[in-house]
């Protein structure tokens, strides 16, 4: 254990905001002026529901030269995501709250975002472009990305994470634990993949429910909202601003020339401290 983390594992604990996007939840570490802590163990010990804090995601703030802050996004498997976008409005709204500014740009795996203050408690993030090539999703070898060769015919894109977009007749009559964690798997996706089901409403509604890569259903998930409004413009289906209702609440989502805006809530829910017993059971 070197210094700085048995600093972190002293009586003071790690500490630790909760805050969720539409019920996708998340723990938020602020690791700017110190050693990253998070450990893939660490990581898999918070997420526990019932022995740790739980979460959908955490997110690590880092120091970062050339934006307000980096963000490191963590599935509660362990593994790690390049894009998040419940948690980078949850995250911007604490970096707009600090800075006072009506809008900044973060680092995060998927690229430097936008974020900005859409009044009325809303944060709005430009997740960028969609990745549009089979290379990029990534899928397992070049194919046109819809429909993809998998029962269902379900569309791709990537949004810094993968995507594997299914339009449905019903969206609440789709088994989607079953479906979910079989598509996450399927051989396609070298890198596993986030599935979204999704009904059209009309040409500016959709209704979308989601299995997350790492292995659970979450109420919401921004950047498959992103890619089910990407799918589902790309199909002649909707108009390229649309609303998507989850089942945690709504989200405006916006194609533009510069990338996908997503606007929403972010809500910070409690502050905390993790013991340390918790965090030496994890290594860290
Ligand atoms: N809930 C997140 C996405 C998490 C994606 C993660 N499960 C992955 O492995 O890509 C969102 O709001 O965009």
């Amino acid at each position: 254990m070197d210094g700085d983390s048995s600093r972190l594992a002293g009586p003071e604990g790690l500490r630790f905001l909760k805050m969720h996007g539409l019920g996708n939840d998340f723990v938020v570490v602020d690791a700017r002026g110190r050693p990253d802590p998070v450990t893939p163990a660490l990581a898999r010990a918070l997420g526990d529901r019932h022995r740790g804090v739980g979460f959908d995601q955490l997110a690590v703030i880092r120091d970062d030269a050339g934006t307000a802050a980096a963000v490191d996004f963590w599935n509660s498997d362990g593994s790690r995501a390049a894009a998040c976008g419940n948690a980078t409005r949850c995250v911007g709204r604490l970096l707009l709250a600090e800075s006072g500014a009506a809008g900044l740009d973060v680092r995060t795996g998927r690229g430097i975002l936008r974020v900005e203050d859409a009044g009325n408690g809303l944060i709005r993030v430009n997740m960028g472009p969609p990745e549009l090539s089979w290379d990029r999703v990534p899928l397992a070898r070049e194919m046109a990305l819809d429909p993809l060769p998998i029962a269902g015919g379900p569309g791709a894109a990537g949004m810094g994470n993968p995507h594997c977009v299914f339009v449905v007749p019903d969206v609440n009559a789709v088994d989607i634990c079953v479906r979910g964690a079989a598509v996450e798997h399927d051989p396609l996706f070298p890198e596993r993949t986030n599935v979204e089901f999704v009904q059209v409403l009309d040409r500016r509604t959709i209704r979308m429910r989601v299995w997350e890569r790492g292995g659970m259903v979450t109420f919401a998930c921004g950047s498959g909202a992103c890619a089910a409004a990407v799918v589902t413009a790309r199909r002649g289906l909707t108009e390229r601003n649309v609303t998507v209702k989850l089942d945690g609440g709504d989200l405006g989502i916006d194609w533009r020339e510069d990338g996908v805006w997503m606007t929403g809530p972010a809500t910070l829910v409690f502050e905390g401290r993790l013991a340390p017993e918790i965090l030496a059971g994890a290594g860290a």
